[in-house]
């Protein structure tokens, strides 16, 4: 069996190292042909000496020059062009694993030429979903990795999309799931930055606090699946060691479980239809005795920006583009102690209702210039929010 070329776009992230784990445990399975990062060459170094790809993107081209010669094996492309050569490099199968929206034209251009891909970037769904789920059909070759799109997409194979009556996403419902407003809002990055049972990037650890991620994944749930939002609602599961429920219309419901752990649903898009074995790893929902699941409403009161997120998709095409952007800007802005994690809410609603341009847009570079719409708003008000502090 031939292994497949496989390219890693943010290697370096928890999304990333979770990926080459997998990889690692299964070199006649991958051969690990590319890796994209954005600037933390050491670490590239040491991926690049264990893994020994043939290429690397390097997205800053800073890092990129100082790189330039550490290894005279590997081809070393840069920035936006460097990511979109890659796409023409002949990989069997790209992860899509970077922070931001800068690899939405890659991604574009990869289901362009019906590469398979794993999807863990969810900025490109949120920005980008009504044209690029005209190029993707679910599985081939789109996979997502979001646990909870994985997860529902694993209780759908076998299944006929139209018999499903709710998709219902859960939430582990973040580091304030038991705090007061009060508390949320003297809250420090760094206890904002401690998820109760995930480990991930800074940008999605402050979106899990305040549960706009959670909106973010009925964004990406809706374009995904081709469901209507209605369809799709969340649950909290603290545990989170339920992801994804689908219910059909015959009244049955399929609910997914696993550990928290991402190379679950990587290892799942990597090599569908096979199962790859890693099992061994996870022993906590073996033992039966101890199985024991709690669900919690949502309070949207306390985390509004679930529902922002929602009202966003509502609103038209154009506003979760803006949302994204702009909520890079607050959460950059609360890490950095310039805002409050509670401001996070009214900056974003603020910069929703500043927007009056067309509900629905054509194309996607319409879609990306609202992100940058977002972020600059969002920088004028967080210097408001700052100054009031
Ligand atoms: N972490 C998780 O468990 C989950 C993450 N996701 C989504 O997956 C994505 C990644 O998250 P996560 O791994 O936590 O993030 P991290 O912040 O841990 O890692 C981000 C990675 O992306 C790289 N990167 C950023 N910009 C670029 C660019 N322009 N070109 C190439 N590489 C780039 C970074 O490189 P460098 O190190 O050089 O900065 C780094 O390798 C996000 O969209 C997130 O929402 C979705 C579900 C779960
Ligand atoms: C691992 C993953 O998929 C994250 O998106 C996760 O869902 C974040 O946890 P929350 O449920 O707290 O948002
Ligand atoms: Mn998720």
């Amino acid at each position: 069996m031939s292994q497949k070329r496989l390219a890693v776009i943010g290697a370096t992230g928890s999304i990333g190292r979770a990926t080459l784990d997998v990889c690692r445990r299964f070199p006649e399975e991958f051969d690990v042909r590319a890796l994209a990062v954005r600037s933390n060459i050491e670490e590239l170094k040491k991926l690049v000496d264990e893994f020994k790809p043939k290429y690397v993107v390097i997205y800053d081209d800073v890092a990129a020059s100082n790189f330039a010669l550490y290894d005279e094996s590997v081809k070393v492309l840069v920035g936006h062009e460097g990511l979109m050569q890659l796409i023409d490099e002949g990989m069997d199968h790209i992860v899509f694993a970077s922070s931001g929206t800068e690899a939405i034209a890659a991604l574009s251009a990869s289901l362009d030429r019906k590469i398979e891909v794993s999807l863990a970037n969810k900025e490109s769904l949120i920005v980008a979903g009504p044209w690029i789920m005209e190029k993707a059909s679910l599985a081939d070759p789109l996979r997502p990795i979001d646990s909870e799109h994985n997860a529902v997409w694993q209780c759908l194979l076998g299944e006929d999309l139209n018999e499903i009556e709710e998709i219902i996403l859960t939430a582990s419902g973040g580091p304030f799931l038991h705090s007061s407003y009060e508390e949320m809002k003297l809250a420090t990055p760094s206890r904002a930055l401690k998820h109760p049972t995930w480990s991930m990037g800074s940008k999605i650890t402050v979106d899990s606090a305040t549960l706009l991620n959670k909106g973010f994944e009925v964004i990406e749930a809706s374009y995904l699946f081709a469901l209507p939002i209605e369809k799709i609602n969340a649950v909290v599961q603290p545990d989170s060691l339920a992801h994804g429920c689908v219910r059909f219309s015959d009244g049955s419901v399929k609910m997914f479980l696993s550990e928290p752990d991402m190379r679950i649903p990587i290892s799942f898009a990597l090599s569908y239809p096979k199962r790859l074995k890693i099992g061994h790893l996870f022993h906590r929902l073996a033992i039966t005795e101890k199985w024991k699941l709690d669900f919690l409403r949502l309070d949207e009161n306390k985390f509004p920006c679930y529902s922002l997120a929602r009202r966003a998709l509502q609103m038209g095409n154009a506003y979760p583009p803006i949302i994204v952007g702009a909520d890079e800007v607050a959460v950059e802005a609360f890490v950095k102690g310039k805002i409050s994690i509670v401001d996070i809410f009214p900056l974003l609603e603020k910069v929703l209702l500043s927007y009056n341009g067309p509900s629905n847009l054509n194309g996607l570079e319409e879609a990306i210039s609202l992100v940058e719409f977002g972020r600059r708003i969002a920088r004028e008000l967080c210097r408001l929010f700052s100054e009031r502090r």
